[in-house]
């Protein structure tokens, strides 16, 4: 059986994924906050991803009030460490140095969904694809573990990218034609060799090894339906977890 997943619902204001938010220390575009902020039913920060929360709800900040900050809280500020304070905010420090605050933030994040006993289609975190190299790697990492202690997808958005980390051994099904798709999309063996078969695409795999030294799928993108602007779903069998990547539309946004 196929795992059909639109990858872009969460973005649009009438999608139907039932989503929590976690927002991490990089840049955040304001119009798919509020979308994604509206919708959620659990929202955290990470450490720094706070002071970006703070910065972007100015003037408002009473009703962007997150569920709990977690992190080490070397990157939050003074400031903004005791406004959320005072508004009654909970506050969680995760100490361990050996885990990212976003690893630690996610486990904190599937504990919760668990003990509210709600039902929920995506974890969106916003952040996470930019800034220090080492920070990108280790969300990919992130993907990892997480994808280990909960069935629940991931993805990760910041700018105009989006990633999530594929399953071995299912079929997924991607559905692409929200109207927020940009032109490309890749498919990056991120830990290790993958057998991999793909429709739906201009570049497809036909059980062809992804390895990195020996062939990464980047640049690709969507095959058309009767050569027109419609999408066919995108289908993927990997036998090893795989990265999905794809880019989404923000030109519209700035205009
Ligand atoms: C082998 C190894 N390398 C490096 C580290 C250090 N380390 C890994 S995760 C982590 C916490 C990082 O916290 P985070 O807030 O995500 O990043 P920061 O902005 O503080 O660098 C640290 C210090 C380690 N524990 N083990
Ligand atoms: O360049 C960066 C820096 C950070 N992140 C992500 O945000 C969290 C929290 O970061 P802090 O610096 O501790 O506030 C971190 O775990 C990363 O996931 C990033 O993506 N890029």
């Amino acid at each position: 059986m196929a795992e059909d997943f639109t990858p872009l619902d969460c973005l649009l204001s009438t999608g139907t994924q039932k989503i929590c938010l976690v927002i991490l220390n990089q840049p955040v575009e304001p119009h798919f906050f509020h979308v994604l902020w509206n919708k959620a039913v659990i929202r955290a920060c990470a450490d720094g991803g706070a002071n970006h929360l703070y910065r972007l709800t100015e003037g408002e900040r009473e009703s962007f009030l997150p569920d709990y900050i977690s992190g080490d809280f070397d990157s939050i500020t003074a400031e903004v460490k005791n406004f959320y304070l005072e508004k009654k905010c909970k506050l969680i420090e995760t100490a361990d140095q050996d885990l990212t605050d976003f690893t630690k933030c996610m486990a904190l994040m599937l504990e919760e969904i668990k003990k509210r006993r709600v039902q929920v289609d995506t974890i969106v975190t916003l952040g996470g694809l930019g800034g220090r190299f080492d920070q990108i790697m280790a969300t990919v990492e992130t993907l990892f573990h997480i994808q280990k202690m909960s069935e629940i997808p991931v993805v990760v958005i910041q700018g105009s990218s989006l990633a999530r980390l594929l399953r071995e051994g299912r079929k997924h099904q991607l559905y692409v034609n929200t109207g927020l798709e940009a032109e490309w999309c890749g498919l990056i063996p991120v830990g290790g060799p993958c057998l991999t078969s793909t429709s739906g695409l201009k570049w497809n795999l036909d059980k062809q090894v992804l390895e990195f030294g020996k062939l990464v799928s980047t640049s690709n993108t969507y095959e058309k339906l009767n050569g027109k602007d419609e999408r066919k779903p995108v289908t993927i069998t990997t036998d090893r977890p795989l990265l999905w990547t794809m880019g989404i539309k923000t030109e519209e946004l700035n205009h």
